[in-house]
């Protein structure tokens, strides 16, 4: 388990992963450029690599907590290859219940010693004995905030503004909610396959497959290596989208023949899905920021093979003329703080805080604000985002309606996250005649 025949344990390549994050790289891309490149490492030592990285990256304030409980030198004043040690080995005590503690211990010994810190071997296993002989008894904290905080690993920040919005019981539902178990969400392509060929497609292939509960559209997938593996992935039969983000699109009144502008479209999950329900008619034009995005646009638009959608390079905020009341569905599913997919997104709960959560919630304001002229009169403008926050979300869609009382809002919807979802926020407006 802990060693592969290259000679890179397991625990090696997490610690790699959570320096990496350290040093800022984004959680889910390192761990999928880690399992690409161990293309050799066992289906079993994958999925152990995956739940340590995640799980230790998820639970980092509780296990910091627990570190400095037993370390008179806090985390926070430890070298970053010591206090990964020791927060991947507490994960495993705490979490992994088929680990034996002894385990955990000796191969965060072994790895400081590997890793040049011979010096530091006997304080590693003195810490880590006595949070062994001690987790179950360790106390936290009695004040509700705090306590959240660190049970389940979220900046207190973010509770206080979850709890001022939306009380405590709801606030718990949430947090509950991100540690839920999860199969991966899939869209089927229905002009590539048919949902029962797809599921014995991929039945046939090992994976398990269930129907998704909220949308006949789309299914559950569980125990597939990884994505690319799965031929019926690779010929566009389905892409992986979350069941709130694939009611965007759905619940747009896309009609065939129409056109279809989507603002900031990587990947291209909204606008890909958009080109299918128009069924090989109408346009859509999926546009982003940066030339590399619009590349993953691109390589998404090859795969699934439509020819009724094109990528584009434009900047939201910059005000297009040639585009004004041209489109029948805009979809504004704009850069936000993400705080609705910290399940699969683990470290973004870090690196948000009052002041970066501001300023976003102003750029959605500006790119509203310009992109809502290309919508034409009696058209959709379909305003979403995949966070969790009343001032991205309600508050915005509240003071666009104000500012532009051309549009109507016909509903919003702020999506909590469960097994089944992600937490998501998604705005209805039409544009009134004129
Ligand atoms: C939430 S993601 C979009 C996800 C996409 N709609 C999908 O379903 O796959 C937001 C996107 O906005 C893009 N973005 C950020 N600022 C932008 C700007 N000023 N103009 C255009 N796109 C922007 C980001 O690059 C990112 O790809």
């Amino acid at each position: 388990m802990t060693t592969n025949n290259q000679g890179v344990g397991t625990r090696e390549l997490a610690l790699m992963i959570l320096l990496e994050i350290e040093r800022g790289e984004k959680s889910h891309i390192v761990l999928r450029q880690v399992l690409e490149k161990y293309q050799y490492l066992s289906k079993q030592d994958r999925a152990f690599l995956t739940r340590l990285a995640e799980g230790t990256t998820e639970r980092r304030i509780e296990l910091d907590y627990i570190i400095n409980q037993f370390s008179k030198v806090k985390t926070e004043k430890m070298k970053p290859v010591i206090r990964n040690i020791l927060r991947c080995a507490v994960y495993q005590i705490k979490y992994m219940d088929q680990v034996p503690d002894s385990a955990a211990c000796n191969e965060a010994v072994n790895l400081a010693i590997r890793k040049g810190f011979k010096n530091l071997r006997g304080f590693v296993n003195g810490v880590l004995r006595n949070i062994a002989r001690n987790i179950d008894k360790i106390a936290y904290p009695e004040n509700t905030e705090e306590f959240l905080s660190i049970k389940y690993s979220m900046p207190q920040w973010i509770i206080r503004m979850w709890v001022r919005d939306y009380g405590e019981e709801k606030t718990k539902y949430i947090l509950e909610g991100f540690y839920k178990e999860r199969a991966t969400t899939i869209r089927i392509n229905g002009n590539a396959t048919t949902k029962e060929e797809l599921i014995r497609e991929l039945t046939g292939e090992g994976i398990q497959v269930k129907e998704h509960p909220l949308l006949a559209s789309a299914l559950l997938i569980s125990g597939y290596d990884y994505l690319a593996a799965i031929p019926a992935f690779r010929e566009g039969k389905f892409q992986v989208q979350d069941a709130a983000s694939i009611m965007v699109a759905e619940q747009a009144g896309i009609k065939e023949g129409d056109y279809i502008l989507d603002v900031c479209a990587a990947p291209g999950g909204k606008a890909l899905h958009a080109a299918q329900i128009l069924n090989g008619t109408g346009m859509v034009e999926a546009r982003d920021l940066t030339e590399m995005k619009v590349e993953l646009i691109r390589e998404n638009i090859s795969r699934m093979g439509f020819e009724n959608i094109r990528a584009v390079q434009q900047n939201a905020t910059c005000f297009d003329a040639d585009s004004e009341e041209k489109a029948d569905v805009l979809i504004a599913d704009l850069p936000c703080s993400g705080l609705g997919v910290l399940a699969k997104k683990t470290d973004l709960k870090y690196k948000m805080n009052p002041e970066t959560e501001t300023e976003v919630a102003a750029l959605q304001r500006e790119i509203l604000d310009t992109v809502c002229r290309y919508v034409k009169p009696e058209g959709t403008l379909m305003y979403s985002t995949c966070t969790i926050s009343r001032i991205e979300n309600e508050e915005n869609a509240g003071w666009f309606a104000e500012k532009h009382p051309e549009f109507d809002l016909e509903w919003e919807k702020q999506i909590f996250p469960s097994d089944i979802t992600d937490g998501f926020y998604i705005a209805k407006f039409i544009r009134r005649s004129r």
